[in-house]
């Protein structure tokens, strides 16, 4: 295997639409960049043993393949996310890897798209469209009734760094009460006036239930009919983490039984979804094609964090936000 230090530093850039932001910055400190045409583990695997360090972003998987081929100066990998379910943490730690990724830039893009969706739903965003397009606006003031913010409880699911900045966002629209469940009570849900709570409670009591959860083994199907069948039927559920935490035919039954009010969802199962789903039929559905964190500024700040973290990895010091 090729184990001799490339100088200067070369990085595999796996994915073609990475912001310049990082890209250029990585030239700037000295590194030599591969940029791939496309992100697939076959276009990875042509460049992966020369290289020292690899940037890449979901959906692209890092396998065990790719490892594989990596030399073994292949000890730096970065991704433009701040999930990770799609790498394999165990075994990057077994090889030695180092791996960053890209939280907190991020947080309050995805945290608007969450509050978004979630006025989208209770107000039948979607739905309302379809009317106007089908020629079925009608005069009724009993018509096309939301639900309200105000006063309300909303239960997030998983109070990291992005729920607290739905929590934030969601007191502005003068709710009731913010409840949260997760591994465990934490401060900041404290400073937020926030209470925890049982999934169970979660489910029973709120209007607005938001998954703000990294998928894991623990969190996969979480949100099952057992959890749907607890909520509200006037309830709004929100997902922005990943479409796993969700079963989905779970939640397609509950909307279109109208166990529940109406959903709102930026992350599905699978992704892209095809054209002819059935979750497309559903008027009381809104749906984003995964782009949370989809601004501008925040794929730049992404982009140039994921640039940094290698940055710190090929020079052996601790990442900005490391994973592993
Ligand atoms: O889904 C996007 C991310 O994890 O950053």
């Amino acid at each position: 295997k090729n184990c001799s230090t490339n100088k200067p530093p070369k990085v595999l850039i796996a994915e073609p639409s990475t912001p310049r932001s990082g890209i250029s910055y990585l030239k700037e400190h000295g590194c030599q960049v591969i940029e791939l045409e496309k992100a697939t583990e076959d276009e990875v695997l042509k460049h992966i043993a020369e290289v020292d360090a690899l940037l890449l972003a979901p959906p692209l998987k890092l396998t065990n393949k790719i490892l594989d081929a990596a030399g073994c100066n292949m000890k730096t990998v970065a991704t433009v996310s701040a999930g990770y379910n799609h790498i394999d943490i165990d075994e990057l730690r077994k090889r030695g890897i180092k791996l960053g990724n890209t939280p907190r830039v991020l947080d309050a893009a995805v945290a608007d798209h969450a509050v978004m969706l979630a006025l989208a739903a209770a107000r039948r965003l979607h739905e309302g469209r379809l009317k106007i397009e089908n020629n079925e606006w009608k005069s009724d003031y009993q018509w096309m009734l939301g639900q309200d913010i105000c006063n309300s409880t909303v239960g997030i699911i998983g109070l990291g760094n992005i729920g607290q900045a739905i929590a934030k966002r969601m007191k502005g629209f003068d709710i009731k009460q913010i409840l949260y469940t997760g591994h465990r009570e934490k401060p900041e849900g404290k400073e937020l006036g926030a209470k925890f709570v049982s999934l169970d409670t979660l489910a029973r009591d709120s209007d607005f239930v938001i998954i703000s959860v990294p998928l894991t083994k623990e969190t996969e199907g979480m949100c099952n009919e057992e959890f749907f069948s607890k909520m509200k039927k006037t309830s709004v559920f929100v997902n922005i983490s990943r479409g796993q935490v969700v079963d989905q035919p779970a939640l397609i039954k509950a909307l279109k039984t109208n166990s529940i009010f109406a959903a709102g969802l930026d992350v599905m199962t699978p992704e892209p979804l095809p054209p002819d789903h059935e979750m497309l039929k559903l008027p009381n559905l809104v749906l984003t094609p995964h782009i949370g964190s989809a601004t501008t500024n925040t794929r730049n700040e992404m982009s140039l964090l994921a640039a940094k973290n290698i940055l710190k990895g090929l020079a052996g010091e601790e990442m900005i936000y490391p994973v592993v």
